[in-house]
């Protein structure tokens, strides 16, 4: 899965903005590969969710190292990697830009860029719902509020945002017609070679 640019691509939001859908759609686009935060959690945390209490910092900490550590790999390796992670805080974004180990906290300026999955509540709602009444899914549908209450992004983050309400295929059409047109991202990926 080499990719010549070597950049991060975080597809972020809460749950059930279709961060999985669109990265796997986007894996077979683009010869990134993809990965999903949901699988680098502890059990202790899952077992949090699935009991419907909302991680704390102390719990996603562990999980953002583990998460970085797994871009600085790909970076390293010049290999694309795109990461479907809420990363819903300021704080929780720097930890992910700093896979970047030159990275400066506060500049923005890192090879790991960030895509946000943009819905309203209440589209998400219905989706996190019918996820969990089919089982399909350890996270109760009562979390999602927790999330759109910690979700905040900052516009010098030069983060870009994607309606998320769209079909996966208009919204994975969307990213690609972004990434080809506008030159990748601010902060582009050439700049790390
Ligand atoms: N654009 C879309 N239109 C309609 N339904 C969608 C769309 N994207 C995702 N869904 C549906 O919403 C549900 C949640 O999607 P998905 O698992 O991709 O979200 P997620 O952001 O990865 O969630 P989580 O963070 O909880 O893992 C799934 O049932 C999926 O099929
Ligand atoms: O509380 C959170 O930060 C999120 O719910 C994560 O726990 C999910 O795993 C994320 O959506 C990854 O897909």
């Amino acid at each position: 899965m080499a990719s010549k640019d070597g950049a991060v691509i975080v597809l972020m939001g809460v749950c059930g903005a279709g961060k999985t859908t669109i990265g796997r759609r986007l894996e077979k686009e683009m010869q990134y590969k993809y990965l999903d935060a949901d699988d680098f959690h502890s059990e202790l945390n899952k077992e949090k969710m699935r009991m419907g209490i909302p991680l704390t910092d102390e719990d996603r900490i562990p999980w953002l190292e583990a998460l970085r550590d797994v871009i600085n790999e790909y970076l390293d390796n010049k290999k694309g990697l795109i990461l479907g992670c809420s990363a819903l805080k300021n704080q929780y974004r720097e930890m992910l830009r700093s896979g970047y180990p030159a990275y400066k906290w506060g500049t923005y300026a890192s090879p790991v860029n960030f895509i946000l999955l943009d819905a309203p509540a209440e589209v998400l709602s219905v989706r996190v719902n019918a996820r969990a009444a089919e089982g399909k899914h350890y996270m109760p549908a009562s979390l999602l509020q927790s999330q759109l209450d910690l979700l905040k992004i900052d516009d010098c983050e030069g983060i870009l945002k994607v309606d998320a309400t769209l079909t996966p295929e208009a919204i994975v059409n969307t990213i690609l017609n972004k990434l080809q047109f506008q030159g990748c991202f601010r902060h582009n990926c050439i700049e790390f070679h």
